[in-house]
């Protein structure tokens, strides 16, 4: 049953007046893998946050499993992993520590953690490929690996949908294949998941549509797109900036 998970309507937001996503309509049903697309700024971040309710809509609405944002609060059915946190910077905890955060929604902050939380946090981590790291600190992990530490903290959440800003960004291959794993596994087992990518790589076959932001609107909304020209060519960094007067950069940044 396709039933709604994300239902953005005539969303707008801006940033000190100045507008960002100028009207946009997306709607998510269950057990859809969609990748969010578009060039440098183009406004992923920010209709991620939007849909999350970290960022204020000034017109539109949005709904999470069919109800409005401020009336949503089973949380634990959200998994979020944000651009770029860097969970080992200076946190001394363990591979471990990090994805049993993952379980606080679920079982509350004070009420010790049982064998449900414990299989959880086990099974997430085995599903990105960390089960023999898990005493390790988080710090000596390669980005990678850390990235991967906040994708198994989102896991084991146990959530139905997974919202995830760039997951692959900077990211080794061996980690890459390991989240296409771990992200298989969840779609798999009927999880919904709408992730920002610019390199879709091991991810591709898993994506089921493509949603490219433009300028504030949605450019387009289906298949996705072939990688074109010199951005098909392997090594190709995606960092130089596109100047405006280019056609919708597809796979640009
Ligand atoms: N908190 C903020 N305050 C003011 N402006 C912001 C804020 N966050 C983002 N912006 C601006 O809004 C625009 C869209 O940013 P956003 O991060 O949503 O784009 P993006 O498509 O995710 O880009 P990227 O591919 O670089 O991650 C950019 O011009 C950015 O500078």
């Amino acid at each position: 049953m396709s039933e709604p998970v994300i239902t953005v309507t005539h969303g707008v937001v801006g940033y000190d007046g100045r507008p960002v996503l100028r009207d946009v309509s997306l709607a998510v049903t269950t057990g859809e893998v969609v990748a969010l697309l578009g060039a440098n700024g183009s406004g992923k971040s920010t209709l991620i946050r939007a849909i999350l309710g970290l960022v204020p809509l000034s017109h539109g609405t949005v709904e999470l499993f069919g109800t409005p944002l401020r009336r949503f609060r089973h949380w634990h059915r959200v998994g979020y992993v944000p651009q770029r946190l860097g969970a080992g910077s200076g946190v001394p905890a363990t591979v471990r520590e990090v994805v049993a955060a993952g379980r606080l929604a679920r079982r509350g902050v004070l009420r010790p953690p049982g064998a449900a939380d414990r299989a959880a946090v086990a099974a997430a981590l085995s599903a990105v490929g960390l089960a023999d790291r898990a005493g390790d600190p988080v710090a000596t992990l390669s980005g990678g690996q850390q990235q991967r530490t906040l994708i198994a903290r989102a896991l084991a959440g146990e959530p139905d949908l997974l919202v995830l800003d760039e997951p692959t960004a900077g990211v080794d291959a061996v980690s890459q294949e390991a989240f296409a794993g771990a992200l298989g596994g969840f779609v798999t087992g009927g999880g919904t998941v709408l992730l920002v990518a610019h390199e879709l790589g091991p991810l591709r076959p898993l994506i089921n549509r493509a949603v490219v932001v433009h300028q504030g609107y949605v450019a387009h909304d289906g298949a996705v797109p072939e990688p074109a020209g010199h951005h098909a060519e392997p090594g190709h960094d995606h960092v130089h900036p596109h100047g405006p007067d280019e056609p919708v950069g597809l796979w640009s940044r």
